[in-house]
């Protein structure tokens, strides 16, 4: 078998680098996804970063159908949009709502039957919505975990399930999750959470492979900390509301800037797409590379935050 030197090494290696660059630069030129008139449903919608999400794709063009569990809320997100429609050069369209849980799976079949007789059709579809959690799981219900995993996977994957054969049909779609670096990597007190974001990540990473053949992309999106209601929204581990609007939240990336980058993300039809600083990035690596050294830091995050009942 012939061997290959340190001399024959270095051309591979400056081989493959470069076509690595030429295929991002490819895939960068590549025309990006138009948005004008397309149709973009949008699940938490209502507030923070899906109502920012609202506002980018809006003024894009895409023909909007909002979903929250709040009519009253995206009554009046519509009206601010549409207000600040008029006079701009971009041709825009009054977005639509629908009303539903997402933690009620069973609603979700009418709701879907609701969002595609908006339009008749679903172009991108931005499973959006999501709740947090705080706690010890030592002090967590079940009910809990089940019901943060209702709202984060079952709900979402539910809607994706019913609104998926159309795509198929129309052989064309895109579907977005947002998950969160939470999706990759699992900090203490919020196995709930994080739990839900694994296995939003696993699935969505399953149909993304199974669906390429019908030409529809799946895009999922890991945002760090954003500046939104998260945290006050989250629940506890006994059920009740957390109500705190955390630090890490306050200081969050600003969620108008994430929602340009979901736009990016679903213009380039992107992957996977981790929108953090260096921290959880260097994390992110550090579970796959060095998993001893990360469960290490992760305990002693834990034990930093808060000491078991029993010491
Ligand atoms: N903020 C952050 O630091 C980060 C957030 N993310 C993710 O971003 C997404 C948006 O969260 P964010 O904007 O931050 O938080 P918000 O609490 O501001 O928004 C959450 C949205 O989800 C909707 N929602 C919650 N529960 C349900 C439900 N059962 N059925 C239908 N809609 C529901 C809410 O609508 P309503 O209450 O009106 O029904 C609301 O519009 C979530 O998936 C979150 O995990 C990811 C990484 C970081
Ligand atoms: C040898 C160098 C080691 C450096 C490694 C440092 C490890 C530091 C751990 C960093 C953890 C980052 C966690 C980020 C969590 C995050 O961004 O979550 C986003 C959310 O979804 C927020 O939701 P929450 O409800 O938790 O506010």
């Amino acid at each position: 078998m012939e061997r290959v030197t340190g001399g024959g090494m270095l051309p591979l290696v400056l081989a493959s680098v470069g076509v690595l660059l030429l295929y991002r630069i490819l895939v960068r030129l590549r025309p990006g996804a138009a948005l004008q008139d397309a149709v973009v449903v949008i699940t938490g919608a209502s507030s923070g970063l899906g109502k920012e999400c609202a506002w980018v794709f809006h003024a894009a063009g895409a023909r909007l159908v909002l979903c929250g569990r709040d009519a009253a809320r995206l009554q009046q997100l519509v009206q601010e949009l549409t207000a600040c429609s008029t006079g701009t050069q971009q041709k825009t369209h009054t977005p639509r709502t629908v009303t539903f849980d997402l933690a009620d799976t069973e609603s979700v079949d009418r709701a879907a039957e609701q969002i595609l007789k908006c339009h008749g059709q679903v172009d991108v579809l931005i499973n959006n919505a999501g709740i947090s959690y705080r706690g010890n799981i030592l002090e967590t219900h079940l009910s809990v975990q089940r019901d943060v995993m209702d709202t984060n996977y079952f709900g979402p994957i539910a809607l994706t399930q019913a609104l998926l054969p159309s795509m198929v049909r129309q052989r064309s779609g895109h579907i977005v999750v947002i998950s969160s670096v939470q999706g990759k990597i699992a900090i203490p007190h919020r196995s709930a959470y994080a739990a839900s974001k694994h296995a939003t990540q696993a699935y969505f990473d399953c149909l993304r492979a199974e669906i390429e053949r019908y030409g529809i992309p799946v895009s999922v999106i890991s945002p760090g900390y954003i500046r939104t209601n998260l945290s006050l929204n989250a629940v506890s581990g006994d059920g009740s509301k957390y109500g705190v609007l955390d630090k890490t939240t306050a200081m969050g990336r600003d969620p108008r800037d994430v929602a340009q980058a979901v736009l990016k993300a679903v213009r380039q039809r992107s992957k996977d797409v981790v929108l953090a600083g260096p921290m959880p990035t260097v994390a992110i690596y550090l579970r796959t590379l060095w998993p001893a050294l990360f469960f290490k830091l992760m305990a002693s995050r834990a034990h930093k935050e808060q000491k078991p009942k029993d010491e």
